[in-house]
């Protein structure tokens, strides 16, 4: 079974005021995530992604549904039992939630004295926990002190502190700059791949999903419109909201006016090449033409990579022999998907 399973849930909040319609912020959501993995949840703001995490730790009551984590129905637990369960989930957020006034040791120990942890075994977890996210050398150093990568490390130290199963990324690395982003999100591996810890990622940041989930679950409007293994979610996205997610990192086919645009600097074939197999790379594709002495430039797209996997698209302008260049768009056409460009 399934660490995570999500059954069929809703959650609607009551009507803002007299007259208003309820917010129905989940809607009939299935999902399951098995251990160990490491999973994505995009959508755009108010899709509800938040709503939905705060159902899964059992921060509020789902309205209708079934939630199971690690095989226990928390909808409708009691809350001396879901105690139980949120001790099981980790949670790291946007803006760290952090006790400003603490040191880092004292914010890492915080969980520990709850869970009554007796000291000396405390000490030695925290001294265990800074060690792995980098941070032993600040033990004793107050927390606003720190910048915002090495406070999200805080964060996820005392996230881990009682050992739980699951943790939830609420938006972590969306107050960070892009460098420090890809610091915590290798942290974020090495939970995951030496603690085996499954990772709940929630972000608006295609960029954030592609490097480090498994597999990505997209909202929209409190549903799921989609979701599969990253590679495939990438290369063909179906839903219209995945499709623009994924536009923000590759651009896609063109368009009828970026065609038009083109047409206007470029008079030769275009051919769009889609990069969805990992098994043929670009320099394959570009040996076929330079084979034939087809002169090409690129006017449009790219290409990405995805755990290692190449997807995109490339909108190439060919130029040559028109004969050489039929027999190029024929061999390149027997590797990777084309598509001639009116
Ligand atoms: N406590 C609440 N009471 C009423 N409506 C709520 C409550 N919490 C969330 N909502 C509404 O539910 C919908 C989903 O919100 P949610 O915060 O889950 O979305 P999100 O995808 O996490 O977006 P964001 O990243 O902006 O938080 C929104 O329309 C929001 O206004």
């Amino acid at each position: 079974m399934a660490l995570i399973e999500i059954r069929d849930v809703t959650k609607t909040y009551p009507p803002a005021r007299r007259g208003a319609e309820p917010v129905h912020a989940v809607r009939e959501v299935d999902l399951s995530v098995e251990a160990g993995e490491i999973v994505g949840i995009v959508g755009y703001s108010g899709a509800g992604k938040s709503t939905l995490v705060r159902l899964v730790n059992a921060l509020e009551p789902a309205t209708s549904g079934s939630i199971r984590v690690d095989g226990t129905e928390i909808v409708g637990l009691s809350e001396r039992r879901l105690q139980q369960v949120r001790r099981g989930i980790g949670m790291i957020f946007q803006q760290f939630n952090l006790f400003t006034s603490r040191t880092v040791y004292g914010n890492v120990e915080y969980p520990l004295v709850v869970a009554g942890v007796p000291r000396e075994e405390r000490h030695q977890r925290i001294v265990e926990l800074l060690t792995f996210v980098g941070l032993a050398d600040k033990a004793h150093t107050h927390v606003e002190q720190l910048s915002g990568g090495q406070k999200q490390r805080v964060g996820i130290a005392r996230a881990l502190a009682t050992r739980p199963a699951i943790l939830l990324a609420d938006e972590a690395t969306s107050a960070l700059d892009p460098e420090t982003t890809v610091d915590v999100l290798n942290l974020l591996r090495r939970v995951n791949a030496d603690l085996g810890v499954t990772i709940l990622v929630i972000t608006h940041e295609m960029d954030v999903v592609r490097s480090i989930a498994d597999r990505v679950v997209v909202m929209e409007a409190g549903r799921v419109v989609e979701q599969g293994d990253a590679f495939g979610v990438f290369s063909r996205p179906q839903h219209p909201a995945t499709q623009r997610f994924v536009r923000t990192l590759v651009e896609d086919v063109p368009d009828e006016r970026t065609v038009e645009a083109i047409r206007r600097r470029h008079d030769g074939r275009l051919v769009t090449v889609s990069f969805r197999d990992e098994s043929v790379s670009q320099s394959a594709v570009f040996a076929e033409l330079v084979r034939r002495d087809v002169e090409f430039e690129l006017v449009h797209g790219g290409v990405e990579q995805v755990r290692g996997r190449a997807f995109g698209h490339l909108t190439l302008e060919l130029r040559g022999d028109p004969a050489r260049v039929d027999e190029a768009v024929d061999a390149v056409s027997a590797l990777v998907e084309t598509r001639e460009v009116a």
